[in-house]
């Protein structure tokens, strides 16, 4: 029997200001900003009980809290980021560990995955087990 495996991405965006402090990052060693624009896809298998992978609501509003504390934040300033470098693939890090940990006791997911587009031209992904 074939298994179906069903997605629900939602969007959102934050807005953040960031050094990157080490020769490696080249001038972004500069204060700077970037508008991030964020996915997150929730992953199943099967649908549950109402036909769905999750609420969308519910989606939204565990994205939403995710991205509150970021959102106009100097990442130079955030706990979150201290002692390392908050680049795109740390962001993104973080916010599915965010995520991950304010999923509901017997959510059912399988996996789920973050996306940000740091620019046009680049963006990263992280993807995080949950089985
Ligand atoms: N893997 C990553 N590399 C870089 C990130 C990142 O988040 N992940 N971020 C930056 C900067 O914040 C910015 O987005 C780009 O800065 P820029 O100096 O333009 O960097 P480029 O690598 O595109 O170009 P250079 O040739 O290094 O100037 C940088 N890298």
């Amino acid at each position: 029997m074939s298994t179906r495996i069903f997605r629900l991405t939602v969007d959102d965006h934050i807005m953040i200001a960031h050094s990157l402090q080490s020769p490696f990052f080249g001038p972004a060693q500069g204060l700077h900003g970037a508008t991030l624009s964020i996915h997150a896809t929730f992953e199943r298998a099967g649908l549950d009980e109402h036909g769905v992978v999750m609420d969308i609501g519910e989606a939204t509003g565990l994205l939403d809290q995710a991205l509150a504390p970021l959102r106009y934040a100097n990442l130079d300033e955030r706990p979150e980021f201290e002692g390392t470098y908050s680049t795109t693939e740390k962001v993104i890090e973080h916010i599915a560990e965010t995520l991950t940990s304010q999923l509901p006791e017997g959510h059912g997911l399988r996996a789920l995955e973050v996306e940000a587009e740091e620019h046009p031209r680049a963006r990263a992904e992280v993807r995080v087990e949950l089985v």
